[in-house]
């Protein structure tokens, strides 16, 4: 039995042999491999190149120099060339900088695949000549075939591991073999704009070393890491998820049941719904068509928003307040006389009252103003008798907060009652008032009428119902004024006067024709002077 330290001696001197065998020294250049991966170097001009393998702790190591053109060595001594392109740097760099260590990988067992970008023609490429097989240093270089598009490239990553002083040490050494199946290692000295186009689409997948070394620092276990392409490793797509609205019938067939599962009582609604299309409260307001008196009565009183030239045109001296509650085409440079001569006489404050039992004797017949805050009740008193700041308004909701009580002669009381709804003023007051709004309005005596003040504009509310429904059971007359009919439309002022109208057109206490009125403009206060001033002259004392 030879001893063990004769067994490695046999084996030191035959490595020895198959490295002489293979250690090259050219006389140009001086380029050397030796074993142990000693290396020298004849020449340190620039331009050199290194390449080192590292397989299973044997080294080989492989200096080119180049010089202008790069001088290939494979291990059986031929010498081949390959031309260097001249995205090189005299450093032996890629000219773009890019470090390629990051890619670097390590191959251990079989076959990794390396996808790489289809080089159209290998002038993109310094190409250096590595032995196909390195039997004669143990170590194995796996290789693989991978077909991209058209030209088939074969390219095998390999990493070396560098200890000399190559200026490439620590970058990523493609090895590969070329059509012919040859071994061959191919560095990319492409420019910039080459790198990048590669890096849009080239693929590295890491091999199963890398992912191992991962998973161990992750404490993850090793069982199925072998293949290097498993499915998982690429980046998961994601799931597209198709949100189906339940009640959009679009995506259904007939048969899917539409309409079957669907209860009785829905499909009725669906029919309704069908047959009445639901309007908004706009809408529903547009719609309506005034009839042909309301619209000639508009036209007449030139009420609804109105040019001056307009005004002008149709003889009113726009120069006066209210100028359409003068007569048209006076020769007069002043107001012409009220043609009703109870509203000639003078408007006197009277009496004042908070509460019920303050209310003065009722002596003469009594024509009260009733409606919402701001709605203009005052403004009205003082548009009738043409005596401008007797009733004192305000822009501010809620100013008249008592029953004022004025007389217009000695034939007629008008009455100024506090507005309801929005006012600025506690609840508690504004309920004090609606309470003496609606004790004087059902048990007044003497009261011949309320006209009841409805904003052109807004229409009836709420409040203004409740008060119709209290003056409807204590029968007390009422006769609807639409107010500030000089901010909206004409067509508009006939529409709210149409839509009041049919929405009391079953009560009783209600007295017609609708009144349309502005204080600020003066359209339709004769018209009304002319339905109060018959009260007067019917009223019973
Ligand atoms: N454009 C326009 N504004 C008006 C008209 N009538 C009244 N106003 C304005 O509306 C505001 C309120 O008027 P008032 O007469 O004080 O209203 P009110 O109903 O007495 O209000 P309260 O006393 O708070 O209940 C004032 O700024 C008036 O100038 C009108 O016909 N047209
Ligand atoms: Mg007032």
């Amino acid at each position: 039995m030879p001893s063990e330290d004769s067994l490695r001696q046999k084996l030191k001197k035959r490595t020895k042999q198959s490295f002489s065998g293979n250690s090259l020294r050219t006389k140009e250049d001086g380029i050397s491999f030796e074993k142990n991966g000693v290396h020298r170097r004849g020449n340190e001009s620039e331009g050199k190149l290194k390449k080192r393998v590292n397989f299973k702790g044997k080294q080989f190591s492989e200096e080119i120099e180049e010089r202008g053109k790069l001088r290939t060595l494979d291990f059986s001594g031929k010498k081949k060339r390959v031309y260097a392109k001249e995205g090189r740097d005299k450093n032996g760099k890629l000219e773009n900088g890019v470090a390629t260590s990051k890619k670097r990988t390590l191959f251990k067992k079989g076959e990794k695949k390396v996808k790489a970008d289809p080089v159209k023609g290998s002038s993109g490429h310094r190409t250096m000549w590595v032995p196909g097989k390195l039997r004669n240093v143990g170590s194995k270089v796996k290789r693989l075939t991978h077909t991209v598009k058209e030209r088939e490239e074969n390219v095998i990553l390999a990493t070396t591991k560098h200890k000399g002083r190559g200026k490439d040490e620590g970058k990523m050494k493609f090895v590969g073999e070329d059509d012919q199946g040859s071994g061959l290692v191919k560095r990319s000295r492409e420019n910039k704009s080459e790198l990048g186009k590669r890096k849009s689409h080239e693929v590295v997948y890491p091999s199963s070393f890398v992912k191992k070394k991962a998973r161990d620092k992750m404490g993850l276990d090793h069982d199925d890491d072998d293949d290097a392409e498993t499915p998982r490793d690429r980046p998961k797509k994601k799931k597209r998820v198709i949100k189906i609205d339940p009640h959009d019938i679009s995506n259904k067939r007939l048969d899917d049941g539409i309409g079957v599962n669907g209860s009785k009582e829905e499909k009725e609604k669906e029919k309704e719904s069908e047959k009445e299309p639901k309007m908004s409260m706009n809408a529903q307001f547009r719609a309506i068509q005034p009839g042909p008196s309301i619209l000639s009565f508009v036209e007449k009183n030139l009420l609804g928003r109105r040019r001056t030239i307009d005004l002008r045109r149709e003889g009113y001296n726009i120069d006066l307040s209210a100028p359409l509650d003068n007569i048209p085409f006076s020769s007069s440079s002043e107001r012409e006389k009220i043609e009703e001569n109870v509203f000639r006489n003078k408007l006197e404050y009277f009496a004042a009252a908070k509460v019920s039992s303050s209310f003065p004797p009722p002596s003469l017949p009594e024509i009260a103003f009733a409606g919402r805050s701001n709605v203009g009740k005052s403004s009205l008193l003082n548009a009738l008798t043409r005596q401008w700041g007797v009733v004192r308004t305000s822009e501010k909701p809620g100013l008249t907060q008592t029953i004022n009580f004025f007389n217009l002669g000695t034939k007629l009381c008008l009455v100024d009652l506090p507005g309801y709804g929005f006012a600025y003023a506690k609840e508690e007051v504004k309920e004090s008032w609606e309470e003496l709004v609606k004790e004087y309005v059902s048990r007044r005596t003497g009261l011949k009428r309320v006209c009841l003040l409805i904003d052109t504009k807004w229409g009836m509310k709420p409040r203004d119902h409740e008060l119709v429904e209290l003056m409807e059971r204590s029968k007390t007359k009422y006769q609807i004024v639409l107010t500030k009919t000089d901010v909206v439309f004409p067509i508009d002022v006939a529409r709210r006067a149409t839509q009041i109208e049919e929405s009391l057109l079953h009560n009783k206490s209600v007295v017609k024709p609708l009144m349309m009125v502005s204080s600020k403009s003066g359209a339709g206060i004769r018209s009304l002077r002319t339905v109060l001033a018959n009260i007067t002259r019917f009223a019973k004392r």
